[in-house]
């Protein structure tokens, strides 16, 4: 694959705040936690467990918001071990008057592993190593930043995550020390075909909670994106958007952001920028 990185826009689609509610259809509704600490201080995150800003606890409240505008409901949500999806999830659920919803929770939609580069400023690093480079690791389809050592200053706030520590013993699968899109993609996949596609085809309306990188992971994979394009496909934090499928799963309409077309393409330069020290 080539490793350049891409910097057109994505097409967009929004929906007006009052998109029909998601009765007898297959609907998914995906979002990307609100902004982290260490986003904030332009920091790799990655498996860190971050939790959110105070930008990140308002996002989080517009995303419900928008949610609760468009009326939607839920029968089960997925979200990732890591608190900042956790804190964003319970605001939506809340906002939504939906706080009793079952919620599912995965090492599997977790953010990727950010490798060595975990803790790092994004700037700093390309002030080192240059801006290419740097979105190269942040953006590309398969290269992989450097492994964390056991040696790296995180290693151990990351391993002493009780959650992470429970799935390792229970899921019996070799965690990561790095991944880039590729390797998320590997283990995301397969959690949405055996896990959460089961669920909507018998009916139920999902809300899934993540990260950056796993979203951009369904959205590869649903909307077949080339490991090229996708290096150029940067999700907003705290803006929901819908997928819906016919009977056999088929995308019927795909990536239709809720809310303000201007809020939403400000939040997908965010994403996308690197960002200043
Ligand atoms: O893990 C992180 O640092 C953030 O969730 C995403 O960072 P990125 O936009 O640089 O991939």
């Amino acid at each position: 694959m080539s490793s350049s990185v891409r910097k057109t826009a994505i097409p967009l689609s929004v929906s007006p705040p009052s998109s029909p509610v998601m009765t007898g259809r297959r609907i998914v509704v995906l979002a990307r936690h609100g902004e982290s600490e260490w986003s904030k201080n332009n920091i790799f995150c990655g498996w860190y467990d971050s939790l959110l800003s105070d930008r990140g606890t308002n996002e989080a409240l517009e995303c419900a918001e928008l949610l609760k505008q468009s009326n939607y409901e839920f029968d089960r949500a997925y979200t990732s071990l890591l608190t900042r999806a956790h804190q964003t999830l319970n605001i939506i659920t809340e906002h939504i008057g939906q706080s009793s919803l079952p919620v599912e929770e995965s090492w599997r939609l977790n953010e990727r592993h950010y490798g060595a580069l975990t803790g790092y400023n994004k700037a700093e690093l390309a002030t080192k190593y240059g801006e290419k480079q740097v979105q190269i690791w942040r953006r590309s389809f398969d290269v992989l930043p450097p492994p964390m050592e056991a040696t790296h200053k995180y290693y151990r706030a990351i391993w002493r995550n009780p959650k992470i520590v429970a799935q390792s013993y229970t899921s019996n699968e070799k965690f990561p020390s790095t991944e880039s899109l590729k390797e998320t993609m590997e283990r995301v996949i397969p959690y949405w075909d055996n896990t959460i596609v089961p669920n909507i085809q018998r009916g139920q309306r999902i809300l899934i909670v993540a990260h950056g990188t796993v979203l951009r992971s369904l959205i590869k994979y649903l909307d077949n994106v080339s490991d090229n394009d996708i290096c150029s496909i940067n999700i907003p934090s705290g803006i929901p958007f819908v997928y819906e499928f016919d009977d056999d799963m088929k995308v019927i309409s795909s990536r239709t952001f809720l809310g303000d077309k201007k809020r939403i393409e400000e939040g997908i330069a965010r994403a996308a920028s690197i960002g200043s020290h």
